[in-house]
């Protein structure tokens, strides 16, 4: 349900726009039900809650209208959960844009938790907030996301420094591994990317309090629409195997290519 324009990193939430009363609200780009499409609840019927606004700015980001020109309605959590309540599935994804940007995705995972939904956060990683998240879906973003002047899609690479500087947080990773179940899912396009990957991952194993074992680790082909997935997905596949982390497909993507609210 693209709405209204913003243009800030963190899309208005306070309900000023509306001149709304004390309930929290949060900017949604979308709500919808689909088949959970990516990592290791693949296939599972999920109600979809997309918050607008986000703190990067992925060259390859399949959210354009979260992030690179991000629109939104804004809702307040009463309206949110009742939308969520009106479908049928048990598992609700809260995802972005950013959505741990926004405090008050704390309180709707609450209420969500209290009516018995189990909660998955797809999250950059680069965000830490104490909440009730049965599965913290973190992606960490590579040096092959950031917007460089020949990807950006929309300027001249005006964000490729603040995209770099801020992709990636040790403390806020190690922080969501020690206090949930997670899984970390990494974009990957080539060979290019393993490096970075295997000593992104031995950092993390020397701060965090927690084992990260390897079926843990998910590699997802890069690809917004089923043509881009096509040459990705292979090599990733192998990469997959080659190195003893698990793949993850993008059944979404598969199923209905990149058309909203799937
Ligand atoms: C749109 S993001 C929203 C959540 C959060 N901002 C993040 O990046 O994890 C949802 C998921 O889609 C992945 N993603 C976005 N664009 C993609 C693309 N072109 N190919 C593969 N995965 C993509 C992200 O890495 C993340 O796992
Ligand atoms: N079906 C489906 N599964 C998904 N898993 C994570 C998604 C996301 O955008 O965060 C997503 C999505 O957009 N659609
Ligand atoms: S972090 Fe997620 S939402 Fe933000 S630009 Fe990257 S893929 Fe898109
Ligand atoms: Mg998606």
């Amino acid at each position: 349900m693209p709405v209204s324009d913003s243009v800030d990193d963190r899309a208005a939430t306070d309900g000023e726009a509306t001149g709304a009363s004390d309930e929290p609200s949060l900017p949604i780009n979308e709500l919808f039900e689909s088949l959970q499409g990516e990592g290791t609840l693949a296939g599972v019927p999920s109600v979809f809650v997309r918050t607008s606004g986000c703190n990067l700015r992925c060259w390859f980001c399949d959210s354009y209208h979260t992030s690179w020109e991000p629109t939104h309605a804004t809702m307040s959590l009463e309206e949110i959960v009742a939308e969520v309540e009106s479908y049928d599935a048990g598992h609700v994804v809260l995802t972005g844009g950013e959505p741990l940007l926004h405090e008050e995705s704390v309180e709707l995972l609450e209420r969500l938790s209290e009516r018995g939904y189990h909660t998955t956060v797809e999250t950059n990683g680069t965000i830490y907030r104490d909440a009730p998240i049965d599965l913290a879906s973190v992606s960490p973003k590579l040096e092959s996301s950031t917007p460089t002047p020949d990807r950006d899609p929309k300027g001249e690479g005006e964000w490729a420094e603040k995209h770099e500087d801020a992709r990636i947080d040790l403390e806020a990773l190690a922080a969501l591994v020690e206090a949930y179940d997670s899984q970390l899912k990494f974009v990957v396009t080539d060979d290019e990317d393993m490096p970075e990957i295997l000593d992104l991952l031995g950092e993390l194993r020397g701060v965090a309090d927690v084992p990260i074992r390897d079926g843990d680790v998910l590699l997802m082909p890069e690809g917004a629409t089923r043509e881009r997935l096509a040459e990705t997905r292979t090599r990733v596949a192998d990469l997959a195997m080659e190195y003893g982390f698990r793949y993850t497909p993008r059944l979404h993507v598969d199923l209905w290519n990149d058309a909203p609210e799937t």
